[in-house]
């Protein structure tokens, strides 16, 4: 047996993957061939959706059947929404949405069903039910009323409409539907990978995405854009930015949104993009300040640490402006991640070898009671 120890399985090779990877040193991240920022300027949320689960990139003909198989899963079971409602006002809406997600999986009739087909269809019910779990908590937890989705609006105007009670604009849209991309899939992150431990048992899809919920909440994963919007609003400019930021760096804190396991000593390409984005919203919304002093805190970092910003540093203004709910800035993600994990579950399942690791024992020997 080999004896070599990576704490945190830091560059050890988990998987094999047709899905994706990053490829740091070309600062391209590949999805099923295509580079995801080129994906994310030229293409829409559910071209990406359907590339990820079938593999190409559908046709016009084939992402509007698809907008049309999810359109007809829109709604949730009633006990659904009940669940919500009886969770306290407390909770937090990512603890909402995996009780949401684990409480779907028993309305699925074909949830013991590990072939592809029937995984795609589930795929299709999760891009569905999803979006409409994270609205839906966040009505519950502000005790107001339900919102249903509209089949009149785009996918993801509906989806932005559901969680603000706005349609939202062409640009607001389109922002949201590039964001949507950009948290799609990446590669082996650690939501990804306990989503795939979880399915190499051969255990569900719903199970797997409700591992994978857990595990995105953490602040060193996804909970990041929400902190990150919370140091921001906390520090209100950028001379209070900077201080803020140093004081935490004294005090050996990590500032929320740099640093990345992969990227450490490269920019997140995902952020660049973020970082365009909003710079058009500020603009389009009169807020320049935001965009200026999330400017200022990357000089800092840059400054100060050799850090570069990660998505969720970008991100989190960008649905600040868009009138997101901070605390639904990690549902989000989830929501946009779905598919992404989706499509590891099924390839897990198509291809699957049990993951059992070994330890390095550090404990006590030859003991007797
Ligand atoms: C979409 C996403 O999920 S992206 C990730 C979102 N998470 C965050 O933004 C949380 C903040 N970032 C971090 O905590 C880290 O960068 C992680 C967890 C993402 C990656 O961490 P690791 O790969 O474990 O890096 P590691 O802990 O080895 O850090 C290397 C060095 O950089 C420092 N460092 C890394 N990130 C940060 C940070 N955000 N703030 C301050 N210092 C940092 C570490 O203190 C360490 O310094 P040292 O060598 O002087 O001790
Ligand atoms: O890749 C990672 O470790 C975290 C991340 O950026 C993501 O999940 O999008």
């Amino acid at each position: 047996m080999s004896n070599s120890y990576h704490p945190g399985l830091e560059n050890v090779i988990a998987s094999e993957t047709a899905i994706s990877y990053l490829d740091v040193e070309k600062e391209e991240i590949v999805v099923r061939g295509y580079d995801l920022i080129e994906l994310a300027q030229n293409a829409t949320y559910l071209d990406v959706a359907g590339l990820l689960i079938e593999g190409t990139l559908p046709t016009e003909d084939e992402r509007n059947t698809l907008e049309e198989r999810i359109k007809s899963e829109y709604g949730l079971p009633r006990n659904i929404c009940s669940i919500l409602r009886l969770l306290p006002e407390q909770a937090d809406l990512m603890d909402v949405l995996r009780t949401g997600i684990s409480a779907l999986a028993s309305y699925d009739e074909e949830l013991e069903d590990r072939s592809k087909e029937a995984n795609t269809r589930k795929a299709i019910r999760l891009l569905a039910k999803v979006p409409q779990i994270v609205a839906n908590g966040y009505q519950a937890k502000t005790k107001r009323v339900f919102v249903n989705p509209r089949e009149d609006l785009s996918y993801t105007a509906n989806f932005l409409y559901m969680i603000t009670g706005r349609v939202p604009t062409k640009m607001e849209e389109d922002i949201f539907d590039q964001s949507l991309i950009v948290y799609s899939e990446h590669e082996m992150p650690n939501s990804t990978f306990a989503a795939r431990v979880i399915a190499s048992t051969q255990s569900d899809l719903y199970g797997a995405l409700t591992g994978a919920v857990a595990s995105l909440k953490g602040t060193l994963h996804g909970g990041a854009n929400e902190a990150v919007m919370e140091m921001l609003l906390a520090a209100g400019s950028e001379a209070g930015l900077e201080t803020l930021m140093l004081s935490k760096l004294a005090q050996k804190e990590r500032i929320m949104g740099f640093g990345h396991r992969v990227y450490m000593k490269k920019a997140d390409p995902r952020a660049l993009l973020m970082k365009d984005a909003l710079a058009a919203l500020a603009l389009e919304k009169n807020q320049p300040e935001l965009y200026a002093m999330c400017v200022a805190g990357e000089e800092v970092m840059k400054r100060e640490k050799s850090l570069h910003p990660n998505l969720d540093y970008y991100a989190a203004p960008v649905y600040y402006l868009l009138g997101i709910p901070i605390d639904l800035f990690t549902p989000v993600f989830l929501a946009a991640r779905t598919i992404g994990v989706s499509s590891h579950v099924m390839e897990q399942h198509a291809n699957n070898r049990l993951f059992r690791p070994r330890v390095h024992y550090t404990g006590p020997r030859n003991l007797h009671p």
